[in-house]
């Protein structure tokens, strides 16, 4: 099988949202390569903290007995809950039986995003947050009746984009893909990213190690990197009220560009510019932020929505496939 999927960007894309079939509720998921849990809002939700969002009801599924989930997040958000096991159909492509995990407790930034009616992670199950036994994600469920074990994401600035599971939609860029062998070691579709230049001109230096992190809305790269950048632009300055760097939302960002499989990627100054800090929209939050204590550097939305990404594997090591939109 295969199929494709709407990438609806909220407010300042701060998450891409995707309609997905629940047993027989349609609810609205955050596509997440940075995690491997597809949990949702239930009916076992406290109403105190689901108004507003769409619930899976786990009476269509199977309780798997005893089983529990419970999994945080990088920016301290997470949640918890139990299991079921019960159809879920993307763009077509439909798991018959997938681990289901139906949230009793959230935390308040899920609560507060009533657009979010929970994740579909697409990170490796290895990192699924499931006991006694990990579960397979959505991808692992279908892989092997997928036309091609791949899928693509392919998000956009301030528009719909998509995610394709099962091929490669070459009408969806521009030039050569250029590939990535991916380090699976702590779960993440993680590689080495090279050089990089603020601006324009050659790159040079090395960005390291990263993720492609659909689930990340910012860039967040090595301390020596963002000071480049910002050193060149005149207002910024690091703001530890605001816990990164921020400038004046009048001044135009420079470009961003990185060498990824040997091919060098441009991510304009434009969408760099994330969103004001306040409603005054005189001050602004910069889409590249540093990677400190994170352990590694995670190519986020920010980046995403310049390039089509493959995230395949077809082969004994899984790859990336990056490529100009
Ligand atoms: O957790 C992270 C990475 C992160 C962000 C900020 C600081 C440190 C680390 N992203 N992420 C990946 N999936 C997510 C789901 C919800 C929230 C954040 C999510």
């Amino acid at each position: 099988q295969s199929g494709e999927v709407a990438a609806n960007p909220e407010q300042y894309d701060e998450s891409y949202l995707c309609p997905v079939q629940v047993g027989q509720t349609t609810l609205n998921l955050d596509f997440d390569t940075g995690s491997a849990d597809l949990w949702v809002f239930s009916t076992l939700t406290p109403k105190s903290e689901s108004t507003g969002h769409s619930l899976y009801n786990p009476s269509t599924g199977t309780k798997k007995s005893g089983y529990t989930w419970d999994i945080s997040y990088g920016d301290g958000s997470g949640a918890s809950g139990t299991v079921y096991a019960d159809k879920v159909v993307v763009g077509g492509v439909t798991a018959t039986s997938q681990a289901v995990e139906a949230a009793t407790s959230v935390s308040s930034q899920f609560e507060q995003d009533t657009d979010n009616d929970g994740l579909l992670g697409l990170a490796f199950s290895s990192i699924n947050t499931v006991e006694p036994q990990a579960q397979k994600t959505f991808f692992d469920s279908v892989k092997g009746s997928l036309a091609k074990p791949l899928f693509t994401a392919d998000l956009k600035k301030g528009a719909a984009g998509t995610y394709d599971f099962g091929y490669i939609d070459s009408s969806k860029y521009t030039g050569s893909i250029s590939y990535v062998n991916v380090n699976t070691a702590n779960g993440f579709w993680e590689f080495t990213a090279s050089g990089y230049a603020v601006g324009s001109g050659s790159v040079s230096g090395s960005v390291g190690d990263a993720i492609a992190d659909t689930g990340t809305t910012l860039m967040y790269l090595p301390t020596t990197v963002v000071q480049a950048y910002y050193n060149k632009v005149d207002s910024a300055d690091y703001d530890s009220n605001q816990g990164g760097y921020t400038y004046d939302c009048s001044e135009n960002l420079p470009n961003f560009l990185i060498s990824l499989g040997g091919k060098t990627f441009t991510v304009s100054g434009t969408d760099i510019n994330f969103a004001p800090v306040d409603s005054s929209g005189e001050t602004c939050f910069g889409g590249i932020q540093e990677n400190t204590g994170i352990g590694m550097s995670i190519l986020g939305d920010i980046f995403l929505k310049s390039v089509f990404v493959v995230f395949d594997q077809t082969q004994s090591t899984p790859r990336l496939g990056f490529a100009a939109q």
